[in-house]
């Protein structure tokens, strides 16, 4: 008999696309389980697995750069910091970092079933007791407003989201004479959609000729270096946190418009932060 759960967790990673290039990506995990049933008529305890999978997924591919290592112009070899990834198609991306910082798929492109597959594989074969099998599944969060794809590093974070390129699918909500704004939103999330969010003290080298912008920081997994098109990049005078990504982008919409804004912006799914100025406050800052 199969057991199944629904949003056991969800993934947030940034994968590498042939024809977007960098996109950041969140997505729901489902789960389904199958085995015998034990004596007290349960096939195991909820409580016992799903923190088991949730473990497995986190110290995995989850905050990681998803890789699809058969697509074409993609180059993978060992370097100082670890591993560096070179792209051509759509455009020439460099990133070095930690072995751990990236998930190598054979294929030529990352989507929802050979990444569930991937997952599910990555489970291994000793499950807990009375759990003979596990289907992993991927699903979008349904999102009936505008939406954006970004990626991003955070080098104080203790955690995973230290990786350079680690991303998220997020929902923007910006409200204006206490309305939801949909023409704003729409616009601020195409202006935001497959970028990557740069903190300026960590940009290494800003190439005017070559119109690339690289990035690099040590954390404490290691170092990292990132080189984009300028033109992917959209610079932060802070840290890329998601309280930080609220306050810029209400700042920049409040000026922007000359209107007093409330704005909610999400890292991922459910969560997030929101911030809300008014042209008056602003006044004195510009
Ligand atoms: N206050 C903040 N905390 C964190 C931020 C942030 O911007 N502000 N950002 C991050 C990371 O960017 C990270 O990608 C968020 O991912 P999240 O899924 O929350 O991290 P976890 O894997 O730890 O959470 P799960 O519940 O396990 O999915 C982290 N914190």
């Amino acid at each position: 008999m199969p057991l199944f759960v629904n949003q056991l967790t969800h993934l947030d990673v940034s994968l590498w696309c042939p024809e977007r290039g960098l996109v950041g990506a969140s997505w729901h995990l489902d789960a389904e389980l199958f085995g015998e049933l034990g004596e007290h008529g349960m096939l195991f305890d909820f409580g016992e697995v799903k923190p088991w999978i949730k473990s497995r997924i986190d110290g995995g591919a989850d905050h990681t750069l998803l890789i699809p290592a058969k697509a074409p112009g993609i180059d993978i070899s060992d370097c100082p910091e670890g591993m560096r990834i070179r792209t051509r198609t759509p455009y020439a991306m460099e990133v070095r970092g930690p072995r751990q910082a990236f998930t190598l798929l054979p294929c030529e492109r990352i989507d929802t079933d050979n990444l569930a597959e991937h997952l599910s594989q990555s489970l291994g074969r000793r499950f807990p007791e009375q759990v003979e099998r596990i289907v992993l599944r991927l699903r979008e969060e349904i999102i009936d407003g505008a939406s954006y794809s970004y990626s991003h590093g955070l080098k104080h974070h203790g955690g995973n989201c230290q990786r350079i390129a680690h991303g998220h699918r997020s929902r923007l909500e910006i409200h204006q004479h206490g309305e939801r704004q949909p023409h704003l939103e729409s616009h601020y999330a195409s202006w935001l959609d497959n970028t990557y969010l740069v903190s300026a003290e960590d940009i290494l080298a800003d190439q005017a000729r070559q119109q690339t912008l690289t990035t690099s920081y040590r954390s404490a997994q290691g170092q990292f270096v990132l080189t984009l098109p300028r033109e992917r990049c959209r610079v932060l005078a802070t840290a890329t946190t998601v309280e930080n990504i609220a306050i810029w982008l209400t700042h920049e919409i409040t000026r922007a418009t000359g209107v007093a804004t409330q704005l909610y912006a999400y890292e991922g799914i459910d969560k997030g932060a929101s911030h809300s100025a008014t042209p008056e406050e602003l006044a004195g800052d510009a």
